[in-house]
């Protein structure tokens, strides 16, 4: 018996993921990721860094992609619970500019698998999160390009919050997706 049970999306090869959880009297046990499962499901990536980041309440990171090293990524919740997006910016994808949005809560201990060529980021729904990932390239923080969260193109229908949405500086000055960001992202 597989150790997960995974849903594709919409969008071709984008996937949620549902482990199985073993609870008993002392708590539970769940793997969290096998590289044989993942592979029967088609997804066959050879993760290089695991990070984390810690967030409040409507904190939103992203919309990131990295330009030459894309990064596929395979992210969950440890604590509190998120919206996250993908962004199909494959080149000649026949969903290039669509979006999947996913909840992802500490609770249901969901995952959601993006392959490259997508940007990625999230909202908090929680008062604070804790969200970590595991990608299948390195960080190349020269390579980085971003579009706005709030992109017409996108047109993602974020979740409503009761508190303003916050962004760091660099998150606030990416453009919406135009041709231009089509060109950086399939050089
Ligand atoms: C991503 C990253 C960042 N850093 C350093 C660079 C900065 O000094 C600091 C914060 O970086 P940043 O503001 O880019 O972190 P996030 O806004 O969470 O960025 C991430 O947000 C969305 C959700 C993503 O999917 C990407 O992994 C990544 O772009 O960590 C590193 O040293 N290594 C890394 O891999």
């Amino acid at each position: 018996m597989g150790q997960f049970t995974f849903t594709e999306t919409e969008i071709e090869g984008v996937f949620i993921i549902e482990p199985r959880v073993f609870g008993d009297e002392r708590g539970y046990f769940m793997e969290t990721y096998n590289k044989a499962d993942f592979k029967k499901a088609g997804i066959d990536c050879e993760f290089v860094q695991d990070n984390q980041s810690k967030s409040s309440k409507g904190v939103l990171r992203g919309l990131h992609f990295q330009i030459q090293y894309p990064q596929a990524k395979l992210v969950r919740v440890t604590k509190g619970e998120v919206y996250d997006v993908a962004v199909d910016l494959r080149e000649g994808s026949p969903t290039y500019g669509k979006y999947v949005g996913a909840v992802l809560t500490a609770e249901k201990k969901n995952q959601f698998f993006i392959p490259r060529g997508f940007a990625h980021g999230f909202l908090v729904l929680s008062d604070e999160a804790e969200f970590v990932y595991k990608c299948d390239e390195f960080y190349h923080p020269e390579d980085e390009g971003g579009i706005r969260w709030d992109d017409l193109y996108v047109g993602i229908d974020w979740p409503e919050i009761d508190v303003e949405i916050s962004l760091s500086e660099k998150d606030m000055q990416y453009i919406g997706l135009t041709n231009e960001t089509f060109e950086l992202v399939s050089r």
